[in-house]
């Protein structure tokens, strides 16, 4: 692989600012290794250099962060930028192609990461064809996610609605879980550290035990117990519900392209 740095946040929102708050804490790369090109950049990219056009031919590799809808505008930058750099896209549901073409033809790599890379606990789906643009992708994610190769372009929706927009969903079931907590008479204060700890404590055990989900659920479902007749109203909507969930979310990124 060639040099990869430095590299050009093309958008430095919330998701460029969770990557570099990752890179950081994993020493991935150096500040002086990154520069950013973004209108309005979030705080993680303050002390980061950005280039005017000029400059711009210093990128070896571009991470496309921007909105969807915006990235054509950003990719007014292509003819500034050195023949050779490698474009590695986040923007959902944007097809390879069409990005390779925008940007002159440039390597393109599709990655699908969420915001847990910026504590270095992130998911990152990948799909590069081309071997340059695929190994840049495993340098800039591998440190800060669990990458996770996918064989085919088209798998990209369905892994931006499970791990790119999963987290979404933890958060409204704790919102939904300290809600209830309320409504059945806990204060606000009491149902919120509940809801919140036992999702973070849950996780932690699931992420240090070899035993699959649906075992760790065995393992606090007392036969005719509390949990179990819990489980009998949320579980049978649950299933079809999160089938619908994540099957309205692929929509939505087959129509982002
Ligand atoms: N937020 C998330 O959890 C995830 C987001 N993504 C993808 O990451 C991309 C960025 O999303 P967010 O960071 O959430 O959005 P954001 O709105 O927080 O950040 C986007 C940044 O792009 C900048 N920008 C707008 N026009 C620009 C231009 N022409 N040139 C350069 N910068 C420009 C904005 O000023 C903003 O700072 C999207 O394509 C999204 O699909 C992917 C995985 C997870
Ligand atoms: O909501 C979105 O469209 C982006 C993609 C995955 C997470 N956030």
């Amino acid at each position: 692989m060639a040099s990869l740095t430095p590299i050009l946040l093309l958008g430095a929102g919330r998701m460029g600012g969770a990557l570099i708050s990752g890179w950081r804490s994993a020493g991935t790369f150096k500040d002086a290794d990154l520069m950013v090109r973004d209108p309005h950049p979030g705080p993680e990219a303050a002390v980061l250099a950005q280039p005017d056009d000029a400059g711009l031919a210093q990128a070896k590799t571009v991470l496309l962060a921007v909105k969807p809808q915006l990235w054509r505008a950003a990719a007014a930058i292509a003819p500034h930028l050195a023949p050779d750099a490698v474009i590695v896209s986040i923007a959902a549901g944007v097809g390879l192609n069409d990005i390779a073409q925008a940007f002159g033809g440039r390597r393109v790599a599709r990655v699908m990461p969420n915001t847990a890379v910026a504590i270095n606990q992130g998911v990152a789906s990948l799909y590069a064809p081309d071997p340059e643009a695929r190994a840049r992708a495993e340098a800039m994610f591998a440190p800060v996610a669990k990458v996770v190769p996918l064989e085919s372009e088209d798998l990209m929706h369905a892994a931006t609605a499970v791990a790119g927009s999963g987290p979404a969903y933890l958060y409204a079931f704790v919102e939904a879980l300290a809600a209830a907590g309320l409504e059945a008479g806990l204060t606000a204060e009491a149902a919120s550290d509940m809801a919140r700890s036992m999702v973070i404590g849950s996780a932690a055990l699931m992420a240090r035990s070899d035993e699959d989900p649906a075992e760790l659920r065995r393992q606090v479902t007392s036969p005719g117990g509390t949990t179990q007749a819990a489980l009998e109203v949320l579980t049978p909507p649950l299933g079809p519900l999160m089938t619908d969930a994540v099957a309205a979310a692929v929509r939505r990124s087959r129509e982002l392209g």
